[in-house]
């Protein structure tokens, strides 16, 4: 018997992706949509559901689609059987959406008109709706129960949210044969457990927890704690967190409550943890679990920004028989898991011969993760030969970058770099270096190139600059020369 096909749409996406793990393992077939709005695309593909395949073992159909392009949705459905949809895409950020109101009510609610239309010529009425506590507004009581007024949102993004469940709401009432859950979402975050799938997305957003690791990381200096002076126990902003591997389960949860004889019409299930924290407790917390130091300062209250949201998990408990198993240290950890293996998330290098001999670094980059199988190395990957390479552009090369080492290490760096891991003092590479010609590197040479330099030092440099790939550069050209002299031994 066929097993049931699920429609991920924004499937590229943080939700999605996570979503897709779960589908997978509850052993859905997932077909998976998404027009990179929001998440990392490599030349059509999604490198977020290349992880998800890895995880799994399972492969995930996915394929470029813009809800707005109706024609294409329609196509979706006939191309594949579709059994049931889960609805993640939409714009999202919400300080976007007050500028770009238009943009957001277009984006989001043809999109699902579009979706939802398709589902409907396709004979299809199992559909997932990705909502979120938003729709609750400033909230009237805590914790917040299903039936708490909707509505009284204060940003376009909230509203396009609350209009989607309204049109679902009455969808719902005019064809019976519609089976519609609504998941209103709380603060979902973290990564998978695994670290390898995680958020990454590609649109700027300025939500607590990640911000708290990019300054962990060291790549802001301070977290700015808005308001200290709501009705809370310490007086910053209360909210419920939700681990992404609990609110994916909740999304399998509902599928599975939608494919009961039940007639469910519209349903809506809050997901979240059921209990609140406030921003200078997950700080705590975050520093706890993962020994980091996060510099806070306070700053006035963010408009818009309500006091204390804290989730009612009563109805998901006992209708959808669901329940996080995820707390706040699982949070913290596995997030941080994620940002320290993919610091740079999905963006993988494009290593080609135009990268030259920081390819190398890149092998032992990926080497060193244990992960290097997800970059793009290539045969293209190139370094600079020890002994078959042209002499002269050798030369030419460990001139410039020599007396670049030496300018920037008070000259002590000739014949092996100074090695002392302080990745300010180095030189930046030009493109003229980065342009040289070198040979392909043939990957079984891979330990050689480690030789160029101790892995530590590397480490060292990547630790604390986002910019390695230019940093190292003269460093290995430098180690290079020292291989051709025959210092390293044999080097590629
Ligand atoms: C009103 C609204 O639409 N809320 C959305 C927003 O919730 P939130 O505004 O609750 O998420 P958030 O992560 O931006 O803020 C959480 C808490 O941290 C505080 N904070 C945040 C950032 C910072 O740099 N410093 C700081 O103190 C903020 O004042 C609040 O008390 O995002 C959620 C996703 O995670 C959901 O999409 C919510 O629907």
């Amino acid at each position: 018997m066929r097993g049931k096909t699920v429609l991920v749409t924004g499937g590229a996406g943080y939700i999605g992706s996570h979503c897709c793990v779960d589908l997978i393992e509850a052993g859905y077939d997932v077909v998976a949509v998404d027009n990179f709005a929001n998440s990392v695309e490599n030349d059509g593909v999604a490198p977020s559901l290349k992880q998800v395949e890895r995880i799994t073992g399972k492969s995930v159909t996915f394929q470029k689609c813009d809800l707005l392009d109706r024609d294409s949705v329609i196509k979706l459905f006939k191309q594949h059987q579709i059994d049931c949809v889960i609805h993640t895409a939409a714009l999202k950020v919400i300080g976007d959406s007050m500028l770009l109101s238009l943009q957001y009510y277009n984006n989001n609610l043809i999109g699902t008109i579009n979706l939802l239309e398709a589902m409907e010529m396709a004979n299809c009425y199992d559909f997932v709706y990705s909502s979120s506590c938003t729709v609750y507004g400033d909230p009237e009581f805590v914790p917040i129960t299903e039936d708490h007024p909707t509505g009284n949102v204060k940003n376009v993004y909230g509203r396009t949210k609350y209009f989607i469940e309204e049109m679902l709401k009455d969808l719902s009432n005019s064809d019976p044969k519609w089976n519609i859950i609504s998941l209103r979402y709380f603060n979902p975050v973290s990564a998978h457990p695994s670290g390898l799938l995680g958020e990454d997305p590609t649109k700027e957003n300025h939500y607590v927890l990640p911000y708290i690791v990019s300054v962990a990381l060291g790549k802001k200096p301070h977290v700015t704690i808005f308001g200290r002076d709501y009705k809370t126990p310490d007086g910053t902003g209360v909210r419920d967190y939700i681990h992404i591997m609990d609110l994916a389960s909740g999304h399998v949860a509902a599928l599975k409550k939608l494919g009961g004889n039940e007639k469910l019409g519209f349903q809506a299930y809050n997901l979240g943890l059921g209990r609140g924290l406030s921003v200078l407790e997950l700080i705590k917390e975050f520093e706890k679990v993962t020994g980091t130091h996060v510099p806070i300062v306070y700053a006035e209250r963010r408009v818009g920004d309500a006091g204390a949201v804290i989730c009612s998990t009563k109805k998901a408990l006992s209708e959808l028989n669901w329940a996080p198993k995820y707390g706040l240290p699982e949070m913290c950890q596995d997030l941080w898991r994620w940002q320290t293996m993919f610091p740079n998330g999905y963006k993988t290098e494009k290593i080609s011969h135009e990268y030259l001999v920081v390819g190398g670094w890149n092998l032992v980059y990926f080497l060193n993760n244990k992960d290097w199988s997800q970059s793009q190395v290539t045969g293209n990957v190139s370094v600079i030969p020890s002994s078959s390479s042209s002499p002269s552009s050798v030369n030419e090369m460990a001139s410039s970058s020599s007396s670049a080492t030496n300018q920037a290490s008070g000259g002590g760096a000739a014949g092996g770099g100074d090695g002392d891991g302080n990745p300010n003092k180095q030189p930046q590479k030009t493109d003229e270096q980065s342009k040289q010609v070198v040979m392909p590197f043939p990957t079984h040479m891979l330990p050689e190139v480690c030789k160029f330099m101790p892995v530590e030092e590397l480490w060292k440099l990547a630790d604390v600059s986002s910019e390695w790939r230019t940093i190292v550069l003269p460093f290995i050209m430098e180690r290079t020369m020292n291989v051709d002299d025959g210092a390293a031994g044999g080097g590629p």
